[in-house]
């Protein structure tokens, strides 16, 4: 069983062991060479920061936040001022202008799980998870995945600034693994497949090559998918109880509650919160994904792939509201949500950089489709010189 010190702990100190030009954080929760840099680039602003130390949010409580620092787990007081912390954040430890120990600093996210309200008229976004390396889709071959949901939760893990991974569990149960492995590859274009059994081991080593030293994991899927099953196979033990730590409420009596973020050991880290873990989020957040979600297959037929759907030659959209088969109203909604999301994009840097990463999903999905296209388009030209060679030959 884990315990930290509470801020109210005379021994709790931020003092630097480190050569004084490289901080030292918590190697334990993801804190490599990257970060430590990230941490030189972002150097706290306020105050004395001569005894600021790197941590990690492990958990948000309803006054204090539960840190990841070098010297161990911290419960200490929000930041006063800039980014509100989230689960995964790195952050300045200090004091702050009472003097207490305290979170000083939110530095900049490189990833972040969202829910966005989308069709509300205050869009603030809420942050779910931060630096997030690679969310892991999980797809059991007992249940698989309904159609296009599979991609839609793709897309929505390529908007968060992650990688995504697909890893399929139970794969012992052969008699359904083949056809499962087989459609999850086609769904999944372009995103690495893992397939795993945990009862029997196999597919783990392959994982754990897909997990960076460092590197932030979260993973997707329904109940009863083998999540928790695959995680405790990776740590090497049950973490439904080492994931737990004892929090004083400074009244002498002990809760027990459950860390967000859980070392897997060799570096990595699981990000674990309740509001991640499932498909929900994406379900809930993308409104806009499961409305218009069927535009998509209609813009993956426009002739141009960078297509702005108005006045291209070959426009899939422009077609399909010429015969009716696309309602111009709908179309229209679509463009108003379109526009809100973009000015919402604006507001906020972390979204924008979605956006971005979106963009460069779609250029990777409709390189390709380009490269089907073109080896489609080989295999056509080869099929006719070898008829044609045939006849000439048959001459
Ligand atoms: N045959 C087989 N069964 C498995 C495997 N992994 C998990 N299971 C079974 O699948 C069931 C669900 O596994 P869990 O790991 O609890 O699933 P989960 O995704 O964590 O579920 P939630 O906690 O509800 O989100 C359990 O009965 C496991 O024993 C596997 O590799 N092979
Ligand atoms: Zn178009």
């Amino acid at each position: 069983m884990n315990t930290y010190a509470s801020s109210s702990d005379p021994k709790t100190s931020f003092s630097n062991a480190a050569d004084g030009n490289r901080p030292e954080g918590p190697t334990d929760y993801g804190y490599t060479e990257r970060t430590a840099e990230l941490f030189r680039a972002n150097p706290a602003r306020d105050g004395d920061t001569s005894d600021n130390t790197p941590g990690r949010v492990v958990r948000l409580d309803r006054n204090r936040v539960l840190v990841a620092s070098n010297t161990g787990l911290l419960h200490l007081p929000y930041p006063g001022h800039g980014l509100v912390p989230a689960t995964g954040d790195w952050v300045w430890l200090g004091h702050n202008r009472a003097g207490e120990p305290s979170v000083v600093e939110v530095l900049p996210r490189h990833s972040a799980l969202s829910r966005k309200r989308a069709f509300e008229a205050s869009s603030e976004e809420q942050i779910l998870g931060s630096n997030i390396d690679i969310v892991a889709v999980v797809v059991p071959v007992d249940r698989p995945l309904t159609h296009n949901r599979l991609e839609r939760t793709l897309v929505a893990a390529w908007d968060s600034g992650a990688t995504p991974l697909v890893v399929i569990t139970k794969a012992d149960l052969a008699d359904l693994a083949d056809d499962v492995v087989g459609e999850v590859i086609l769904q999944a274009a372009g995103v690495e497949v893992v397939t795993t059994s945990a009862e029997q081991g196999d597919g783990l080593e392959e994982l754990r090559q897909h997990i960076p030293n460092g590197a932030t994991l979260v993973l997707l899927g329904p109940s009863g998918a083998g999540k928790s099953t695959l995680i405790n196979a990776l740590a090497g033990r049950d973490l439904q109880e080492t994931g737990e730590v004892r929090a004083g409420d400074g009244k002498g009596r002990h809760t027990t509650t459950s860390r967000e973020l859980v070392p897997l050991g060799g570096g990595a880290v699981l990000m674990d919160t309740p509001g991640v873990r499932g498909f929900g989020l994406f379900d809930a957040e993308e409104g806009m994904e499961e409305m218009f979600g069927d535009l998509e297959g209609l813009f993956a037929r426009c002739r141009f792939a960078d297509c702005s759907h108005q006045a291209e030659p070959g426009c899939a959209v422009q077609e399909a509201l010429a015969d009716e088969s696309l309602d111009a109203r709908r179309w229209g909604s679509y463009l108003k949500l379109q526009r809100e999301q973009a000015a919402l994009n604006r507001k906020h840097d972390a979204a924008a950089r979605r956006a971005y990463q979106r963009e460069w999903h779609q250029k990777v999905m409709s390189a390709d489709r380009g490269q089907r296209a073109a080896e489609r388009h080989r295999h056509d030209q080869a099929e006719e010189r070898a008829a044609k060679g045939g006849k000439r030959r048959k001459r």
